[in-house]
């Protein structure tokens, strides 16, 4: 099933039973969900089949960063599994994307494509201590703009960079946004964050949320704030 809403939720969790005790009482009509490294690395295959069963729309969040054979190869086992939207990292450089997407296009696969920019975790100074001398808007506008021309359908960014982002790469370029920390939530490990009303003024078209809602006392409550939140923005 397909849905208008922007919401991603990320499926954090260390075993398929808790990924689906949380899947089963969201609504595929509500949201998207998002598999990432933990839980793939953990159940495999499975949890995809598990939640097309249940009628989502998966992002399989697995960050391919590699020679580019490697990750078009890895890229096309994605997108062969049915998933709405895989990435990779845009440090991989243009060849590496490229690649990527030519293998989904000569298979006729329609997976969304996406790239990340700067981790939502880092900051100037974590960019400096890898070596990175511009601030972290300054690198996403930069990755931003080469994963365009390398033909990725959009990128990962932090919405603090949504609206610089939308008047470099235009609207219909994927903006989507994790750090989105709702009033009552920790921040916790991100760095670089807003709230789900503020992301969605500032241009992102996805909102990736995690522990907001799946560490939330009342997981279903704190999915309800969020929507409402959006619906007065
Ligand atoms: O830059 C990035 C890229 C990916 N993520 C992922 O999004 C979620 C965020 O979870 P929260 O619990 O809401 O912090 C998580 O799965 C990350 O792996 C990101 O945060 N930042």
């Amino acid at each position: 099933m397909s849905t208008d809403s922007p919401l991603i939720i990320a499926l954090d969790f260390p075993s398929l039973d808790a990924a689906l005790c949380l899947a089963d009482q969201l609504d595929p009509a509500r949201c998207r969900l998002k598999v990432g490294k933990e839980l793939f690395t953990r159940s495999g295959p499975d949890v995809l089949e598990a939640l097309h069963g249940r009628g989502f729309e998966v992002f399989l969040d697995l960050k391919f960063h590699d020679i580019p054979n490697t990750v078009a190869g890895a890229v096309q086992a994605a997108a062969e599994l049915g998933v709405w939207m895989v990435n990779v990292h845009a440090g991989g450089g243009r060849r590496m994307m490229e690649a990527a997407r030519e293998r989904l296009d000569r298979h006729r696969l329609s997976t969304q494509l996406i790239a990340v920019t700067v981790l939502t975790s880092m900051e100037a100074e974590d960019l400096a201590e890898v070596g990175v001398a511009v601030s972290p808007a300054q690198q996403v506008e930069h990755l931003a703009q080469l994963a365009q021309a390398s033909g990725m359908d959009g990128v990962v960014c932090s919405a603090q960079e949504a609206t610089r982002l939308r008047e470099l790469c235009g609207d219909a370029f994927l903006k989507v946004t994790p750090g989105i920390r709702p009033s009552f939530a920790e921040t916790g490990d991100q760095r670089r964050v807003l709230t789900p009303a503020q992301a969605m003024a500032a241009g992102s078209t996805h909102l990736v949320v995690g522990r907001p809602v799946t560490q939330a006392d009342e997981p279903m409550a704190a999915l309800a704030a969020i929507e409402a939140e959006l619906a007065g923005a």
